[in-house]
């Protein structure tokens, strides 16, 4: 037991730092994929990694010291299944009526060494289960793969570095480590109600990405300093090396001059050449996916570059250089120093004070608007900013912004469709395409296999419906379609097609979708009360007016309530009539009531129903989302003030590189706007 425990006091040390070195490009892919890091999967990585080396080396460990060296008891590998339990009732005293004989037992070496075994590989086993989502015969392969690799290891002598195995292959190591794999596998099982859902950090890591935090853009700014002041510093080395500096001085050039007009070039390259060439970033922005645009997100000139760094640099640098140079001048030599120097020096006390309260107010200053920017969640915005008229964002916020600054009109988008339909991708593909983008929403945000209430309109914004329930069902979520009427009845395509196709799938596939026809509104409120997520698919772009016909009206009334409300069995007020004003959202009201804690996700299909995706009408009722998943571009009434409160944030799903299309609708203007279609 000596062994083990040196063992894992000797990698308390190293390990740590290797698990690290592991996780660090790990952390690297997250964050080009997400914009931002979530902690708690690197904080799992990390973990994994640590607890991978630890077992390992318990288990090649120790090495003998001399490479040819025979150890006796790992000369012959133990083929027979079960022996150690074979061997402890050899030699056991062990009596199940005598509790005397039990502490004896638990201290027998095939226990604790069969315990242990069983330990070694439990942790694998819950990583495998709450943080891969394996099955249960998935973990038991990979726990007996990883198990063989370590008899292998030992057997092979750690393959070839040894000329004689030095540890046992023994075959009960290989049945009790799988064991502890499933044994991890179980016992993760009712902890994962209280672990966070790990599938669900995606998406909150995700938005995080959006957003430049103060962290992204200084640590963009410090590598870019690094990077630019590293170069300058080699090349004025070089040059130095070969004997410029001599020269400048002979034509009395002070070489402090010519090292800071190096500096000033590299840092023009950085920060102003540089962006100007890759449209808004520095090397490091590139990195870290920052872009600096104009307020409206609209590309900046160059000259704004220089400006919003030339500040920064005025604001962040130059005062460390005066604070340097007025610490370095020596009072004792003042009387060869000009005037001004001398006087410089005479108080540079006094002026290293004044410098630490102004770095200090300026420091502190910072701080208060970067927490009053947190609280409000508004972006931190510095004076060089408001100066150059710049702001730095990540690279998807830009093309989210543009996105939206320029919606297509739903005459063009029906134009969009054609033309994207001439150029081979009909119609019935992008309602496939639709349809999984809204299922790959509500994927994000909620665990199967939950239940899920899809309301479908008879026409194509319900075909998006059928496609996502279908989609839903096929991930393993209860999906519960809500229809006016049966597949075969719906009039518009491809529509119907799409519909019928996704119901034969699914019946003979056993899929978990039910479909509603013209529930009554019990019916109704007992699916909307279990659900998890409610899609509103029922009115897309082909809906205009004031007021909703029935059934609709009725479901997105439901929909609403079950939103405000909360499920019925919370019994708050369900039944109230003040619940069913509620649920119509009267239009003259700024703001929605709040949720109730219990409501299910509402994510709307292209634009909330009830919502003019022309003109941004409200209708009596509208549908209110969390999440509109929009199709192709945004559509003008998306982007009105009053919409933002029905459709909650906006998710642009392009379906198709609509980039040529767009240039090609918007022809001349979008040239003149500065704005790009898309990236
Ligand atoms: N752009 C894209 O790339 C893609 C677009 N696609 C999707 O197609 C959607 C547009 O489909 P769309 O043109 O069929 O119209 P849509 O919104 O379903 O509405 C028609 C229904 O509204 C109803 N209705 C009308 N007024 C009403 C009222 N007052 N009260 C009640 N009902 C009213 C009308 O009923 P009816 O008059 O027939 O009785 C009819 O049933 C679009 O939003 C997008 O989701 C994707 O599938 C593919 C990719
Ligand atoms: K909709």
């Amino acid at each position: 037991m000596n062994v083990y425990t040196n063992n894992i006091i000797a990698a308390a040390i190293a390990f740590p730092v290797i698990a690290f070195a592991i996780t660090v490009p790990y952390m690297i892919y997250q964050y080009r994929k997400f914009g931002s890091i979530p902690w708690i999967r690197t904080l799992i990585v990390y973990s994994l990694a640590f607890y991978l080396l630890c077992a390992y080396f318990l288990v090649i460990l120790p090495l003998p010291e001399d490479r040819s060296a025979v150890v006796a008891y790992a000369a012959t590998p133990q083929l027979m299944p079960f022996n150690f339990v074979r061997e402890f009732l050899a030699e056991t005293t062990f009596s199940l009526g005598d509790p005397s004989t039990w502490l004896a037992t638990l201290r027998d070496p095939y226990v604790y060494e069969a315990a242990f075994n069983v330990l070694l590989l439990v942790p694998l086993g819950m990583y495998l289960r709450y943080y891969f989502r394996r099955t249960w015969y998935q973990t038991l392969l990979i726990g007996f793969s990883v198990t063989l690799f370590f008899e292998l290891s030992q057997i092979t002598g750690l393959w070839g570095a040894y000329l004689h195995p030095y540890r046992l292959f023994d075959v009960d190591d290989l049945i009790l480590n799988t064991l502890g794999s499933m044994v991890g596998f179980w016992l993760v099982g009712p902890a994962m109600r209280l672990l966070p859902d790990i599938r669900l950090v995606n998406e909150e890591a995700r938005e995080a990405g959006m957003r430049a935090s103060v962290t992204k853009r200084a640590l963009s700014f410090f590598i870019d300093v690094f990077v630019a002041q590293t170069a300058s510093t080699m090349v004025a080395g070089a040059l130095d090396a070969t004997g410029a500096r001599a020269a400048a001085e002979a034509q009395g050039v002070s070489w402090g001059l010519v090292s800071m007009a190096v500096d000033a070039v590299f840092y023009l390259l950085c920060f102003v050449a540089i962006p100007a060439l890759t449209k808004g970033q520095t090397p490091a922005q590139m990195l870290l996916k920052l872009r600096i645009v104009r307020p409206d997100a609209s590309r900046a000139r160059w000259y704004q570059y220089l400006a919003r760094y030339g500040f920064l640099y005025a604001l962040a640098l130059a005062p460390f250089l005066a604070l340097f140079g007025i610490v370095s001048l020596d009072p004792a030599q003042a009387s060869e120093m000009s005037s001004i120097a001398a006087f410089f020096a005479d108080h540079r006390a006094g002026f290293v004070v004044a410098w630490l309260v102004f770095m200090g107010a300026w420091a502190l200053s910072l701080i208060v608007r970067a927490i009053r920017s947190a609280v409000k969640k508004r972006p931190f915005i510095m004076l060089n900013g408001v100066l150059s008229a710049t702001r730095v964002m990540t690279v998807d916020a830009v093309q989210q912004e543009r996105d939206r600054r320029s919606p297509l009109d739903v005459s063009a988008v029906t134009a969009l469709e054609s033309m994207i339909a001439d150029d081979g991708v009909p119609l019935s593909e992008l309602m496939k395409r639709a349809g999984t983008a809204v299922a790959d929403e509500v994927r994000a945000w909620v665990p199967d296999p939950s239940p899920v209430v899809v309301f479908a309109g008879s026409g194509n914004n319900g075909g998006d419906g059928w496609v996502a329930a279908h989609a839903l069902a096929e991930a393993g979520y209860r999906a519960i379609l809500v229809t006016p009427d049966i597949a075969e009845r719906i009039k518009a395509e491809p529509a119907r097609s799409t519909a019928m196709a996704a119901f034969a799938d699914a019946s003979e596939r056993g899929l978990p979708l039910s479909v509603l026809v013209a529930p009554d509104a019990d019916v109704l409120a007992s699916a909307l009360d279990e659900a998890k997520a409610v899609v509103d698919a029922v009115l897309g772009t082909g809906f205009s007016g004031t007021e909703l016909r029935e059934p609709y009206a009725g479901w997105i009334r439901a929909a609403n309530r079950r939103r405000f409300e909360g499920s019925r069995e919370k019994g708050r007020g369900f039944h109230r009539k003040r619940a069913f004003e509620r649920g119509d959202h009267d239009r003259s009201r700024k703001s929605l009531p709040t949720k109730a804690k219990d409501a299910p996700l509402a994510v709307a299909v292209d634009v909330p129903s009830g919502l003019g995706a022309q003109t941004g009408t409200i209708a009596r009722p509208t549908f209110a989302a969390d999440t509109t998943v929009t199709m192709l571009a945004y559509k003008p009434g998306l982007v009105k003030p009053q919409a933002r409160r029905f459709t909650g944030s906006v998710e642009l799903a392009r379906l198709v590189d609509t980039a040529p299309y767009l240039s090609r609708l918007r022809g001349i203007d979008a040239a003149d706007s500065g704005v790009e279609p898309s990236a």
